[in-house]
C-alpha cells in the first residue's frame, strides 16, 4: 500500500505538530518565537507606520458588517491587512499564516479556507474585557490567532496580559499570557472565553482567525 503515499510530498513540521498536539488536547497552544526577533521588529515598524499615518480605526464589537464601537468593552485600534496589497513585511507575515493553514489542512483536514487579521494598538488604559471570538451570526472562525509585536522588556507590570479561561475538571482556571515579543497564541475560537487586561504601555500585536467555507 505504501506506493500510494509516495507521490505526496510531506514532511513533518515539530513546530506545527506541536501546535495541533495542544490544541487537540488542551484547546490552545503558546508558541514561543513563532516569528524571530527580526521578524518581529519589521512587523512592529510596519504596524507602527501605518499607525502614524492614521489609518487605524477604533476597534468595534460584532463582526464587519455589523459593527458597534463599545469602548467600555474593548479600547484598541485596529487596522485589517489586506494579503493581495501586502508588502514586504506583511508578505513575510503571510508566508508563515499560508505554511501553517496548508499543514492544519493536510495533517487536520479542518477544512480552513479563508483568513483575516488585523493589526491591533491597545493604547495606554485600554482593554477588551471577556469575551468569545465567534459571533451569534457567524460561526465559520475556527481556530483565533494572536502574535505580539512589543518591544524587548515587557513587563508584567505593563498589564495587557491575555487571560484565557479555561475548563479544568468542571472548574473554571485562569490561563494568564504576558504579550512578549514573537509570541504567538492559537486557540478554538468557539469554545475559549479571554480577555486582555488594561494595559499600562501601549501594547502591539496582530490578530487573526483561520475560517471555515
Ligand atoms: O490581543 C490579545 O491578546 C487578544 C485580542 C482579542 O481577544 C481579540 O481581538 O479578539
Ligand atoms: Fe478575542
Amino acid at each position: 500500500m505504501s506506493h500510494l503515499f509516495e507521490d505526496i510530498e510531506f514532511v513533518e513540521n515539530p513546530l506545527y505538530e506541536a501546535i495541533i498536539s495542544d490544541i487537540l488536547s488542551k484547546k490552545y497552544s503558546i508558541v514561543e518565537d513563532f516569528f524571530s526577533t527580526e521578524d518581529v521588529t519589521i512587523l512592529r515598524q510596519s504596524l507602527l507606520k501605518k499607525h502614524e499615518e492614521n489609518a487605524f480605526k477604533k476597534a468595534a464589537i460584532g463582526n464587519r458588517f455589523e459593527e458597534t464601537v463599545v469602548r467600555s468593552i474593548r479600547g484598541d485600534v485596529i487596522l485589517w491587512m489586506e494579503e493581495a496589497k501586502a508588502d514586504a513585511s506583511e508578505l513575510l507575515f503571510f508566508n508563515k499564516i499560508n505554511s501553517l493553514i496548508n499543514y492544519l489542512n493536510k495533517t487536520c483536514f479542518l477544512g480552513i479556507l479563508h483568513k483575516e487579521f488585523h493589526y491591533a494598538l491597545y493604547p495606554k488604559g485600554t482593554f477588551y474585557k471577556r469575551h468569545i471570538d465567534t459571533f451569534q451570526n457567524d460561526d465559520r472562525r475556527k481556530l483565533s490567532f494572536v502574535c505580539y509585536l512589543n518591544e524587548d522588556g515587557w513587563l508584567p507590570e505593563n498589564g495587557g496580559e491575555l487571560v484565557l479561561y479555561l475548563n479544568e475538571n468542571g472548574e473554571e482556571t485562569e490561563k494568564i499570557i504576558y504579550p512578549f515579543p514573537g509570541r504567538v497564541v492559537i486557540f478554538e475560537s468557539q469554545i475559549i472565553e479571554h480577555e486582555v487586561r488594561p494595559v499600562n504601555t501601549e501594547r502591539l500585536s496582530i490578530t487573526g482567525w483561520l475560517k471555515t467555507r
